[in-house]
């Protein structure tokens, strides 16, 4: 029983130490050794190249090291092969503190400050209590509900959307396209952690964003591709949408030129708000491994058909 890691060799010291430690009957391999491709029964990786996958006669399953699975070639992937997203005690850490920095940032309002302090203008605005503030999550799965949770403290109303929705205490869930409209209407703030899938590409769309209410800020920390880069500069420039914090572009990095950079009502990160942490990765892996062994469903495993 084998494992290939084709990820960071400074991070894949600790995975290899863990593995060492923990799961000593799983063979840990990385590209710099020699290794029978035929041994490999799981692949943990990022973007593996077609011609890595098709080099493993044996592969049974593959391992994001990430949260996403949409940068994986599933095109390449022979339909046995299972895919499993990454879940980790720490991805979800960071998007917590991410997720409630911009929060923090748009409610209180530090674009107009930002703005005034290079004008050296002091113009203090009026605080809205965090109860009138109402936070929107799209996206329900591990990462939305964790940042859900982690506003809780702050008094914000929340509510969250999904194709499936769910139930989540002290959080209004809304499921289903047919359940957009009423869920965007009321949110003041919305974060996106939606996968990235052909039913969400493009959902922070005009038609979409146009029904938050007026004054309403986004933060996007899905992917890009999500948003339709057109439409939130024309409702950032209509005034229909305050601001906007993004850590995610399409594509990125983001070109020098690109107007997102120089846009006054836009907070731009180089895609930061979560990194896998490479312990709780390898246990996280490790534990999936096990579930697979005896039989049971392994944390985070991706409906191939459905792209999440
Ligand atoms: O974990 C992911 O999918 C990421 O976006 C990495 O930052």
């Amino acid at each position: 029983m084998a494992l290939l890691y084709t990820s960071d060799p400074t991070r894949g010291r600790i995975w290899r130490a863990i593995f060492a430690a923990e799961a000593p009957d799983v063979a840990f391999f990385d590209p710099s050794q020699n290794y029978d491709p035929a041994a490999i029964r799981y692949l943990a990786a990022w973007a593996p190249s077609a011609d890595l996958i098709a080099s493993l006669p044996n592969l049974e399953i593959l391992f994001s090291i990430g949260a996403g699975i949409d940068q994986f070639d599933m095109g390449v992937l022979p339909p046995h092969i299972r895919v499993v997203r990454m879940i980790e005690p720490g991805i979800a850490a960071g998007m917590v503190e991410y997720a409630t920095m911009a929060v923090l940032a748009l409610h209180r309002n530090l674009i107009d400050y930002r703005a005034a302090q290079k004008d050296a203008r002091w113009a203090p605005i009026k605080l809205a209590p965090a109860g009138e503030r109402r936070v929107g999550v799209m996206g329900l799965g591990n990462l939305g509900q964790a940042v859900l949770q982690g506003l809780k403290p702050f008094g914000f109303p929340l509510s969250g959307w999904s194709r499936s929705g769910g139930v989540i205490e002290g959080v209004t869930c809304h499921a289903g396209e047919a359940a957009l409209p009423a869920f965007l209407g009321q949110c003041d703030i919305l974060i996106c952690l939606l996968p990235l899938t052909s039913e969400t590409r493009g959902i922070l769309c005009r038609d979409n964003l146009s029904q938050l209410p007026k004054g309403a800020a986004i933060i996007n920390v899905g992917r890009g591709p999500h948003l339709v880069e057109h439409d939130l500069l024309s409702l950032l420039d209509e005034a229909h949408l305050s601001g906007a914090v993004l850590d995610v572009t399409d594509p990125e990095p983001l070109p020098a030129d690109h107007p997102f950079w120089a846009h006054p009502r836009i907070m731009l990160t180089p895609h930061v708000a979560s990194m896998t942490r490479p312990d709780g990765a390898a246990r996280a892996l490790i534990a999936n491994i096990r579930r697979f062994a005896a039989g049971q469903p392994m944390d985070g495993e991706v409906a191939r058909d459905r792209g999440y």
